[in-house]
């Protein structure tokens, strides 16, 4: 299945005020993994997100998408193989009411008017959504518009899914359900997150990234358990593997 492999070699990204905010990265994610991209505040995250949908383009080095390295004139193709769900999702929502915006990517895809209800019907029922979608997005509520943001991805059923904080804002119970909706879909997944329960709960494999460099690669459950990784990586353990603050244990 060499279409839905992530391949990163050796990127880098400045941005135009000379910001070195991605410094030789280089990955290789097969399809079916599940893996997360942690690391502080500015560590360059995002801005490596936003080259797996072309949405920026390789200072140098370069990105593979299964079969497309990523070029202004395969960014179409790649497009509709990463679904990206952004940082913020004012980012991703632009029109006039909740269902034309999660109905934008099947319409330009060229689906029969029946296909595109059906799937805006099916991703907003997902992320329990459909009784916002007459709304204006920019009249929801963050979670809310959270909740669309994702709506908006999954109706264009991505092989690749790309998520950049996708708890952020969220309600327990809605956070809980993104987490089992997560599990149940069963392409690539890649998460940017400082929700690192989530990491547990979701990611076989984790990426740190510490000023725009991988400093490690490898399973989960190892990376939180190297106590001067996550220090140097300027990480804490997930709540859920720290000791009892009463007992100490
Ligand atoms: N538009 C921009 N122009 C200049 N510098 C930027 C821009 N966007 C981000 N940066 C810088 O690039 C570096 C990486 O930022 P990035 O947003 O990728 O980090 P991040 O790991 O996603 O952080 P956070 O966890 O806070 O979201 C930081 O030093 C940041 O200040």
């Amino acid at each position: 299945m060499s279409h839905h492999i992530v391949e990163v070699d050796n990127l880098c990204y400045a941005y135009p005020d000379g910001t070195a905010a991605v410094q030789g990265i280089s990955f290789c994610i097969h399809h079916g993994e599940s893996v997360a991209i942690v690391g502080a505040n500015g560590a360059g995250k995002s801005t490596l997100l936003q080259h797996l949908n072309g949405y920026l383009t390789p200072g140098e080095g370069r990105v593979r998408i299964g079969d497309f390295p990523l070029t202004k004139e395969t960014i179409r193709d790649v497009r509709r193989t990463v679904g990206m769900v952004f940082q913020d999702p004012d980012d991703q929502l632009f029109m006039p009411t909740v269902y034309d915006d999660v109905a934008f990517g099947p319409l330009n895809l060229g689906l029969p008017p029946e296909e595109v209800q059906a799937r805006v019907t099916e991703a907003l029922a997902r992320v329990e959504a459909l009784h916002l979608q007459d709304r204006p997005p920019y009249r929801l509520s963050g979670g809310e518009k959270r909740s669309v943001a994702i709506a908006s991805v999954l109706s264009m059923k991505p092989d690749i899914l790309v998520m950049d904080e996708p708890t952020t804002g969220l309600d327990p119970r809605a956070r809980r359900r993104l987490i089992e909706l997560l599990r149940g879909f069963h392409h690539t997944k890649i998460i940017a997150t400082h929700d690192l329960d989530l990491v547990l709960d979701l990611c076989e494999r984790t990426i740190v990234i510490h000023n725009g460099r991988v400093t490690a690669d490898g399973p989960t459950a190892a990376i939180f358990q190297d106590q001067e990784l996550l220090a140097a990586s300027h990480l804490e353990k997930p709540l859920r593997l720290q000791g009892c603050p009463v007992c100490s244990l």
